[in-house]
């Protein structure tokens, strides 16, 4: 009699797909939300990775919305070209000429990157900005730092920084149930008319929040939310966040990452996790594996 039992490598492909099952009956329809950090994009293999979770998300049911930053490269263009640029709280002052070359580098090249990324992945993604159907509106915002001097906080003029004060999701809505892959690039017209650069953990956010989403990812390079010693902090609520940014834990730009995911999950979106985007397919061994990954935020 032959022996028909697979080999224990197949076997065990079998077990992780049936693994996955439960998540995708659980997922099925709904919509997740993935910011793309620009320091995971630096490396093309896990750039791929990246594409192909995003396309078997879709290819499952589960409406995938990416939003994208891209700090890392408006910051290498700004030097090529003489332009000075610094950070208030993790976010970028911006003068006119930095928020046109913002806007070239995050809704031009980079978005039209990961669109190609998808692409080669069998899906098919259409670029957007915030701009496109009005998807969001922003306002300007102050920036806050200690004054060098005396501590006390002091506000600070960021220039055209803006932060979402209305998201129309319409069209990111129409654009999945035909079958397409929103990528959204963190630039919005305000209401004065004018192009701000928005932080894209923050866009990504109020774009999660506005959806519906019931997952929200953050990739970024690190682990997670590390504590003092380095250690990832696996569960973070609301009142843990405020206390580790008032002793300094949390900085720079975990700051608006943080943010934006207490504000997620206080207007509705199920979860919020930040993840470490160096680790190859790191959304779909969060979403459809029992060992999550990176630090969860929640109510
Ligand atoms: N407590 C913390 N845990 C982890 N990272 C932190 C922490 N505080 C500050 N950071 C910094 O936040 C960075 C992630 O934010 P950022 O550079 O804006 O990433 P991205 O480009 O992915 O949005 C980390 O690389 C790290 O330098
Ligand atoms: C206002 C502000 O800081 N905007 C960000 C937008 C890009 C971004 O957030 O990119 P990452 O997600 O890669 O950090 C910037 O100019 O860098």
């Amino acid at each position: 009699m032959t022996n028909h039992a697979p080999d224990p490598a197949t076997l065990a492909k079998a077990e992780t797909l049936t693994e996955a099952l439960p998540y995708m009956q659980r997922y099925a329809g709904a919509t997740f939300v993935v910011k793309y950090g620009g320091h995971a994009m630096g490396d093309p293999e896990l750039a791929r990775d990246f594409a192909e979770d995003v396309v078997l998300l879709k290819a499952v049911g589960i409406n995938p919305i990416v939003v994208h930053g891209g700090g890392p490269q408006i910051g290498a263009m700004l030097k090529r070209l003489g332009v000075e640029s610094k950070f208030v709280g993790g976010l970028r002052v911006t003068d006119a000429e930095t928020a046109q070359i913002a806007e070239m580098v995050l809704a031009g090249s980079i978005n039209k990157e990961i669109v190609g990324w998808i692409a080669q992945a069998g899906g098919k993604a259409v670029g957007i900005s915030g701009k496109d159907a009005n998807l969001v509106t922003a306002r300007k915002v102050t920036g806050r730092e200690p004054d060098p001097n005396s501590g006390i906080e002091r506000h600070v003029d960021l220039g055209f920084v803006g932060e979402p004060v209305g998201v129309d999701p319409t069209l990111l809505f129409d654009l999945s149930r035909q079958g397409f892959i929103p990528v959204v690039a963190p630039v919005a017209n305000g209401s004065d008319g004018h192009t701000y650069n928005i932080n894209a953990d923050t866009m990504a956010g109020a774009i999660a929040a506005a959806c519906g989403a019931a997952r929200f990812f953050l990739l970024t390079d690190v682990a997670g939310v590390l504590d003092k010693q380095g250690g990832l902090l696996t569960d973070l609520d609301p009142k843990r966040i405020a206390e580790l940014k008032a002793d300094g834990t949390i900085s720079g730009g975990m700051i608006p990452k943080v943010d934006t995911c207490v504000s997620a999950v206080a207007q509705g979106v199920d979860a919020a996790v930040i993840l470490d985007g160096r680790v190859p397919h790191v959304t779909l061994l969060e979403i459809f594996t029992r060992g999550g990954a990176g630090t969860l935020v929640h109510r």
